[in-house]
């Protein structure tokens, strides 16, 4: 197996500009222990691309993400960052793990939102948003506390920047949590079931804001999520698993008025309450 994506089959081999995918998945498994949650899965991301992951609960979505953010690592295959080996790579026709700096560095390009927000309940909101950029990229204070402050005013927290996130609603959390997340300048971010943990009538709140993101940004995207209009006004590839595989791929105005796949009708219709043919016309 090439430890680098395929010459044969790139940009760069038709004539064009060489560009290697910002992400890439090569018959990539996991397991944990008897249980495979991914099935040699194959995928690739571009830059700028916006993927949603849709399929039931359990189907391996989440999995995904923490795999590109090396929370966990694959039980075989490779992930490519930028055409680079994440956490391992092809030597001497063997599988083997990166060192652990070279994993780290790679990792710095890449943010992610959390169900849970997952903010440090000690820190102020400003301390919570500066703590990666100060100790990770070794950003100084000032640099980072003024960028800081230009992501509060976006995610519309400037006046919250002092308190501590336990103060703040849900919604205002997970929108600390996204600025935390872009104050690194992430090239790849990661939105992992973002506002399944907040009462309805906020989720619209956070949901702007990454609309926001996703209209003025070219940040690639990573994205689970049951807000299925949302996958639809922000993504343009939606992939649909089920049992650690790919079982369709479409843009979203097609996967969600037209699936093929019959697993994908059951599970749109089960989450649309067989309104599927609606998303999107409002
Ligand atoms: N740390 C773990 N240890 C053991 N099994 C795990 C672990 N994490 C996930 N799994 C299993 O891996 C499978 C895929 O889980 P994953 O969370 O990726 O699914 P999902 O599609 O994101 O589901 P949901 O929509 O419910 O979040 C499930 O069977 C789950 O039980």
């Amino acid at each position: 197996m090439p430890s680098t994506p395929d010459s044969a089959t790139s940009p760069a081999a038709a004539g064009s500009a060489p560009s290697a995918p910002v992400i890439e998945f090569r018959d990539v498994e996991k397991s944990y222990g008897s249980n495979v949650v991914l099935h040699e899965l194959n995928f690739s991301v571009a830059k700028g691309d916006r993927v949603t992951l849709i399929g039931p609960s359990g189907s391996g979505k989440t999995t995904i993400l923490r795999l590109v953010m090396t929370l966990e690592e694959a039980t075989d295959g490779y992930i490519f960052i930028d055409g680079e080996p994440l956490t391992h790579e092809e030597r001497g026709g063997k599988r083997v793990a990166r060192s652990k700096k070279d994993q780290k560095r790679i990792r710095q390009r890449i943010g992610m939102v959390f169900q849970q927000f997952n903010l440090f309940p000690n820190m102020s909101v400003l301390e919570n948003i500066i703590e990666a950029p100060v100790h990770v990229l070794g950003q100084s204070k000032a640099e980072a506390t003024a960028r800081a402050k230009e992501l509060l005013e976006k995610v519309g927290l400037a006046d919250k920047a002092e308190q501590h996130p336990t103060s703040l609603s849900g919604g205002q959390q997970q929108r600390v949590a996204i600025a935390r997340a872009l104050a690194l300048d992430p090239e790849i971010l990661l939105l992992d079931e973002v506002t399944s943990a907040l009462d309805p009538e906020i989720v619209g709140e956070v949901l702007g804001i990454l609309r926001n993101i996703a209209e003025t940004t070219n940040i690639t995207m990573l994205i689970v999520t049951h807000e299925m209009q949302f996958a639809r006004d922000v993504s343009n590839r939606v992939l649909m698993f089920d049992g650690g595989k790919i079982v369709e791929e479409a843009p979203p105005a097609v996967m969600f008025s037209d699936p093929k796949h019959q697993r994908t009708k059951d599970f749109l219709h089960a989450v649309l309450g067989g309104e599927e043919g609606t998303i999107g016309t409002h």
